[in-house]
């Protein structure tokens, strides 16, 4: 593909991710590509990542666009993007919608007169509102505010950042070092993680789906604080353990490992593609003391097993916010109503995961959000409910879990970013039940 064919198909791109704008944008552009099987591998990337850009900073272009009293098209944000962030000119942008074949018709009168405007311009502008410069949601900005104070701009800086790759070496097929070095032989370099014993960073985002040690299920891909989660729930060899809302079973495998495949783990989730995506991790892992099951309305399951779980891992579904740099489109789709939606739904969920821990068990709460209304406040408002648990101090919980060194942080709770420890954004509260 030429380069001007590239902006060409990135623009028809971002015309399909806002034809749906409730769906998640990975599954639009996997939809798009496989409509589109002749474009190779190199052209994909490349038009990925313009779209990308222009997904990224949709706050700021939409913010310019509307002064100049347009509407934001597919066309006229990707030329946006190419003058204020690219910083390509306006003849560069003319020479890309030159017409020629594969490539996009020539500016409108219209168009143009937009784009004389915002020549020039910076692309964060002193008269933006905070929300925008900043590029948060405005529905979002009073709990960011919450939770991170002054450090904000940093704190957003670190939300707007490209995320690492992150893996988690399987202990039930190797140790941290030999998958280290079956990656190294492989030409995949990696370092440990900073936190998780289990982690290794793979420095420059190299693909590793094809690799034998992937392949071989020696490592996962796996945010470091995502493992760390799951090194909080301290789940030990024998142990009973609920993975509620266990998903793809990320923090299944994780604990598995910690339990040397001995006990049990029960992976529940309301989500039939989710478990049966868990299922074939869990094998291709090597697992064999985790069974699924599909939480249905009526269910009695739960009740059933009413207060015999040694530990119970609540990973919740909220809006995410911890994870934007992965999944730059959600802080677009959420609204101010899913996040009181969720916040509902966190507390239902919260509840019932509870009836399912044994006196003397623990709870551990964990969200990948960064805003205090779905991680402490949640916190809070279920143990004023609930005299029978107690929160444990992370220090203790870090330490229970056999960690030696200092714990990700001073507070009660783990909370993690971006910006402060490098990892997503995550939450976790490690509750006890007392009797
Ligand atoms: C944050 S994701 C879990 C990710 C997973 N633990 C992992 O590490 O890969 C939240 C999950 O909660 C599930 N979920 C949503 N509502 C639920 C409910 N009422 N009960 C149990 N699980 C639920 C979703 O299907 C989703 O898989």
């Amino acid at each position: 593909m030429t380069p001007l064919a590239r902006i060409s198909a990135a623009i028809a791109l971002l015309d399909a991710l806002e034809s749906a704008p409730r769906r998640p944008a990975d599954a639009v552009a996997n939809d798009f590509f496989r409509a589109r099987r002749f474009i190779g591998g190199g052209d994909r990337r490349a038009i990925a990542d313009r779209a990308w850009g222009v997904v990224r900073e949709r706050a700021r272009l939409d913010w310019h666009i509307d002064r100049t009293g347009a509407a934001p098209t597919g066309r006229l944000l990707m030329a946006a993007y190419l003058l204020l962030v690219e910083r390509g000119g306006l003849a560069g942008v003319e020479a890309a919608f030159n017409g020629s074949q594969y490539a996009e018709r020539p500016l409108t009168p219209e168009e143009r007169r937009v784009l004389a405007k915002l020549d020039g311009q910076p692309l964060l502008h002193p008269k933006m509102d905070e929300a925008t410069r900043l590029n948060l949601p405005e529905w979002a900005l009073p709990g960011l505010k919450a939770r991170f104070g002054e450090a904000l701009p940093e704190a957003a800086a670190g939300l707007e950042g490209s995320a690492p790759l992150d893996l988690r070496v399987n202990l039930l097929r190797t140790s941290r070092e030999a998958a280290a070095a079956t990656l190294a032989a492989e030409g995949i370099p990696t370092e440990p993680t900073r936190y998780s014993p289990w982690g290794l960073r793979v420095p420059d985002r190299r693909p590793i789906l094809n690799t034998r040690a992937f392949q071989d299920g020696l490592v996962e891909i796996q945010d470091e604080g995502s493992q760390l989660i799951a090194l909080l729930a301290d789940a030990r060899p024998g142990m009973k353990v609920a993975d509620y809302c266990a998903g793809a079973a990320g923090k299944t495998l994780a604990m598995a490992a910690t339990m040397g495949n001995r006990g049990r783990i029960a992976a529940l989730d309301v989500s039939v593609p989710r478990l049966t995506g868990a299922t074939k991790r869990l094998r291709r892992a090597g697992v064999d003391n985790a069974e699924t099951h599909l939480l249905e309305s009526g269910d009695r399951w739960v009740k059933r097993r009413a207060a015999t779980f040694d530990r119970v891992l609540v990973d919740a579904p909220c809006t995410g916010t911890g994870t934007w740099r992965r999944n730059p489109d959600a802080r677009l789709r959420t609204t101010q109503e899913d996040y009181a939606e969720l916040i509902t739904k966190q507390r239902a969920i919260l509840d019932r995961a509870a009836s399912l821990v044994r006196p003397g068990g623990k709870l551990i709460y964990a969200t990948c959000s960064v805003l205090p209304g779905e991680d402490e406040e949640q916190v809070r408002d279920f143990l004023d409910q609930h005299s029978d648990f107690d929160a444990l101090p992370l220090a203790e919980a870090w330490a229970d879990a056999g960690m030696k060194g200092p714990a990700p942080g001073e507070g009660p709770h783990m909370a993690l970013a971006p910006h402060s420890h490098g990892t997503d954004g995550f939450f976790a509260a490690v509750l006890r039940r007392r009797t």
